[in-house]
């Protein structure tokens, strides 16, 4: 005789709703890529469609939206708190001297994906998940890789003037200094590398390396026409491009020169000519730490592509928040609690 089938009772199964849930629950660092599957099903197509019509708009965006992630990313991480918007009585991250240049249209892409997603589902998705996504699908969309984002970030309950200058790297580090600065925050030297092939799209504004086109010295003060690592050609057609930066500071150059647009390993190829625009850049090829893995990278584009998208994963995790360490800002320039009071 059969034995009688016995039904289960029905799990309820309580579904880990996005950012609807109550603070508390929320494991830490309990970040997961179906983290909208319930709240918001459609938030990545939505952003990936809002990223599409703005970088056919303007080309340069997927540049800008990169770097804003990084900018965000190492200081006191993927938190959206490079999002916040300076009030007359509150500085923020916009204020530190190295985001000045930060373009618009990033930070606009981001407004729109927002603006589109509140319809969708208010309240639920948040700005450093936006970024995150943003990051991802524009990489992809000019040619990189796509590599696994997770989800469930929270927004930051505060924005530095002061930190950005002092985490973020800038264009006149050594190769040690970059090395330290990564180091600390937990990044290796092959990610440093990977990660600089962000410079594959996007551009650099004169005052950034003018230092190499104009009086330049060598180590020992002795003057030169410009920094001899790089190309003369590219020396002399820079010093024309930017003669009259100080005049006019929007004056630029590709950081790749070859594939601007493209993301691609070409920054990598381009070290080896001496084409590197930022000295950052081209001391990656001169110092015997770095310069095999920029080989390696100009070398096999598959490596570049596998590394930079294994430290594009880990750089956003970094510092993420959750639960109440953070919340989910209804509009990315702003705290939910509204502007500060006058102190
Ligand atoms: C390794 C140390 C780094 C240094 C010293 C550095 C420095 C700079 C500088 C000075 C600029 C020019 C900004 C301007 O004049 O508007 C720039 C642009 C850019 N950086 Fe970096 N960066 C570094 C790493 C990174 C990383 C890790 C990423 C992303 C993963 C990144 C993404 C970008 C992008 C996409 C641009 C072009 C921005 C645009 O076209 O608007 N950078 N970087
Ligand atoms: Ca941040
Ligand atoms: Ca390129």
């Amino acid at each position: 005789q059969m034995p009688p089938i016995v039904v289960p009772p029905p799990v309820i199964v309580q579904p880990l709703v996005g950012g609807g849930q109550p603070v508390g629950i929320q494991q830490p660092g309990a970040l997961s890529p179906e983290f909208y599957g319930q709240s918001c099903p459609r938030a990545e197509r939505i952003i990936a469609e809002v990223m599409q019509s703005k970088q056919m708009a303007n080309p340069t965006t997927a540049a800008g939206v990169l770097r804003v992630f990084f900018h965000d990313c190492f200081v006191s991480g993927c938190d959206a708190s490079v999002l916040i918007a300076s009030t007359q009585f509150e500085k923020s991250e916009h204020d530190a001297e190295i985001n000045h240049s930060l373009p618009g249209d990033a930070f606009d892409a981001v407004v729109r994906a927002k603006l589109a997603l509140e319809l969708e589902c208010p309240g639920v998705v948040s700005c450093a998940d936006i970024l995150a996504l943003a990051s991802r699908v524009l990489v992809t969309m000019t040619g990189g890789p796509r590599y696994p984002i997770s989800l469930g970030r929270r927004d930051s309950l505060s924005s530095s003037p002061t930190a950005p200058d002092v985490e973020l790297p800038h264009a006149n580090y050594t190769v040690d200094h970059l090395i330290q600065l990564f180091t600390a925050k937990g990044f290796t030297v092959q990610e440093l590398v990977a990660l600089s092939g962000a410079h594959t799209l996007g551009f650099s504004h004169c005052k950034e390396f003018a230092d190499r086109l104009y009086s330049f010295r060598d180590k020992g003060g002795k003057p030169e026409a410009f920094d001899p690592t790089m190309n003369p050609s590219l020396a002399k057609g820079l010093q024309a491009v930017c003669k009259d930066y100080l005049k006019d500071p929007t004056i630029a150059a590709f950081n790749d020169i070859m594939t601007p647009g493209k993301f691609d390993n070409m920054y990598f190829v381009n070290l080896e000519r001496g084409l590197g625009l930022l000295s950052t850049d081209e001391e990656l090829f001169l110092d015997p730490r770095t310069k095999p893995l920029v080989e390696r990278y100009a070398a096999n584009s598959t490596a570049f592509f596998d590394d930079f998208g294994r430290a594009m994963e880990k750089l956003s995790m970094y510092g993420v928040k959750t639960g109440a360490d953070g919340e989910v800002r209804r509009r990315c320039d702003a705290y939910n609690h509204g502007p500060a009071m006058p102190k």
